[in-house]
């Protein structure tokens, strides 16, 4: 059957960058993809998404119960060899460069790291900067000496989950908010880095709004907003004014920052009206900005 472009219905050679052909986009097939918090909720979600479209699945959770049970509800929908389960505390050095060897044993290779687990703890606020920012941190530095082209490795894609609050402010959980907006600033430093070192891998960042998972139940423990209880009428007016989203819907963009080949350094911001890339400058000195007069 002949080529028929998706978007402008052209049979012969064009260039309207929006369909496949056009842009150059990553074949997931039988490549190998890492997803952090992958026991549910969005990391369940890219994991299916990733299996879907014909790759092999590493899951780490640091729930061991949940992670097994997934993991058998996965053999039967896509076969024994297709995902394996690692328990591992992405805040644990040991653990988690203990598991990504086990993957490169069992697998061979790491094409596609998704660093996703997260929490919200404003009272216990270290450990959320340890999970949110350090894990991410620590993901992204072991899984890199697998997936760089000087170390052997093939080259890939790392996308690492943030939030609309990795962008603006969430007045209830301002560590949240911090260790979101450092997984942008991390990202984008590391995708120069990459660029220049000429490490083969794209690193992306996902900015999702309120999506229905077992985290959204955060707002209603007093334990987890503490002094910012309060505050929780503001978020809620927002859910209710706007919506909440579907974890599928997420995991579609995600797809968008696996596959296109052109994306580095970018983040992807998803909320009920649509997905759109953020535009930053290249450099400080370009955002929009007010002089003061110091006089
Ligand atoms: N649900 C939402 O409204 C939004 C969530 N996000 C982000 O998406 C990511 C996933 O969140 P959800 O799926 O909503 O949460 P969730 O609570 O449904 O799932 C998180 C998973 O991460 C695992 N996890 C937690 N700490 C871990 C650790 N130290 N080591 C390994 N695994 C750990 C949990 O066991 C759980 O399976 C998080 O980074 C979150 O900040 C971003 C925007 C909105
Ligand atoms: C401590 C309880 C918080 C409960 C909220 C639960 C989950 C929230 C997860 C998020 O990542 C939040 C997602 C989107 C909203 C974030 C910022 C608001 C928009 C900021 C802006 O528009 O400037």
């Amino acid at each position: 059957m002949r080529y028929r472009c998706p978007v402008t219905s052209d049979r012969e050679e064009h260039k309207c960058d929006r369909c496949d052909r056009c842009l150059s986009v990553m074949d997931l097939k039988d490549k190998v993809a890492v997803v952090t918090g992958a026991a549910q909720g969005l990391g369940r979600s890219f994991v299916e998404i990733l299996l879907k479209n014909g790759s092999k699945v590493a899951l780490i959770d640091v729930n061991k119960s949940l992670g097994d049970e997934l993991k058998s509800t996965l053999d039967q929908e896509y076969g024994r060899d297709r995902t394996e389960f690692f328990t591992a505390d992405v805040t644990s050095e040991e653990d988690l460069k203990g598991a990504l060897e086990k993957i490169v044993k069992t697998f061979g290779r790491i094409d596609i790291l998704c660093n996703n687990a997260g929490i919200i703890n404003e009272k216990h606020w270290e450990k959320t900067i340890a999970v949110n920012l350090g894990g991410v941190v620590r993901g992204t530095y072991l899984a890199l000496e697998h997936m760089k082209k000087e170390n052997g490795g093939n080259g890939g894609v790392i996308i690492n989950i943030s939030s609309m609050a990795g962008l603006g402010p969430l007045p209830v959980a301002p560590i949240y908010t911090a260790t979101k907006h450092g997984v942008v600033g991390f990202s984008r430093a590391m995708a120069a880095v990459s660029k220049l070192a000429d490490y083969g891998v794209r690193i992306n960042i996902l900015c999702p709004w309120f999506v229905k998972t077992s985290l959204l139940s955060s707002l209603n423990s007093e334990d987890y907003i503490e002094r910012f209880l309060p505050l929780k009428a503001m978020s809620e007016t927002m859910i209710q004014k706007h919506g909440c989203l579907e974890a599928d819907v997420v995991a579609k963009a995600f797809l968008v920052l696996v596959k296109d080949e052109s994306k580095n350094g970018d983040a992807l911001m998803i909320d009920p009206e649509g997905a759109v890339f953020i535009s930053f400058p290249q450099k400080a000195k370009d955002l929009p900005s007010t002089p003061v007069n110091l006089e």
